[in-house]
């Protein structure tokens, strides 16, 4: 049976970075995705702007919606201070699989909790069966329709609290106009937005920030 393009992209990080070494692979499959074959990786120019903000947030407890090959999980745990954790919800088991092994060789596992289902059957579950008080960070790049849902989830379910960090990813391409609409209307959030191009493309794309204020 021939291989998913996710599993080939696993096959190069394998056989190319260095185990234990973040950057190394998140470096790997950049140069994959930008020779050989696209991906959906949030990739290096717009990882860059989420870099920035996980160090300005310095999170103790991040979420990530949509794992996907794990490239950004690696990113942003390469970057989260001892004890510090990040749990990423990912609902296709073929891409959790593919990412469990991603983080796996990252030598990151330790600092990442995997969490397989749809975000709106996770989300209510955080505080009980996860364990989490509120959030200090949390990235958007899972189904672009789910962004507003989700956001508004969030907030019923108490799991932000004031200075919350919310990063979003692909605001213009494929773009999430009814989330941009709904966080830049609320007096709950302070927005701001970050133009950039679509990963390993000339293409337009940019990242919305929006600090909860409680
Ligand atoms: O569609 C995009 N992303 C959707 C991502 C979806 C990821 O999240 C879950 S869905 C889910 C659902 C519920 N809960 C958790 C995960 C999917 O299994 C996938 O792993 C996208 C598309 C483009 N593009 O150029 O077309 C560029 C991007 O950067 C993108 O992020
Ligand atoms: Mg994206």
């Amino acid at each position: 049976m021939n291989q998913s393009k996710e599993q080939r992209i696993l096959n190069f990080v394998l056989q190319n970075a260095v185990r234990g070494d973040p950057c190394s692979v998140v470096d790997t499959i950049d140069k994959y995705c930008s020779q050989k074959e696209w991906a959906m990786n949030v990739g290096n120019e717009k990882g860059e702007i989420l870099d920035k903000t996980v160090e300005e947030v310095n999170p103790s407890v991040a979420l990530e919606l949509g794992t996907y090959c794990g490239y950004s999980a690696v990113r942003i745990s390469r970057l989260l201070k001892a004890g510090a954790r990040l749990l990423t919800v990912e609902f296709n088991p073929e891409f959790a699989a593919i990412a469990k092994q991603m983080i796996e060789f990252a030598g990151v596992q330790d600092k990442v909790k995997l969490l397989e289902g749809p975000s709106e059957e996770i989300i209510p579950q955080l505080k009980k069966k996860y364990e989490v008080d509120t959030l200090d960070f949390v990235f958007l790049d899972h189904w672009k329709d789910r962004y507003r849902p989700d956001t508004i989830l969030l907030q019923e379910c108490n799991l932000l609290r004031k200075g919350s960090v919310l990063l979003a990813d692909n605001v213009i391409f494929p773009g999430a106009p009814d989330f941009l609409d709904y966080v830049r209307k609320s007096p709950h959030f302070q927005c701001t937005y970050y133009p950039s191009h679509l990963e390993y493309m000339q293409v337009e794309d940019a990242m919305e920030k929006a600090v909860f204020l409680g």
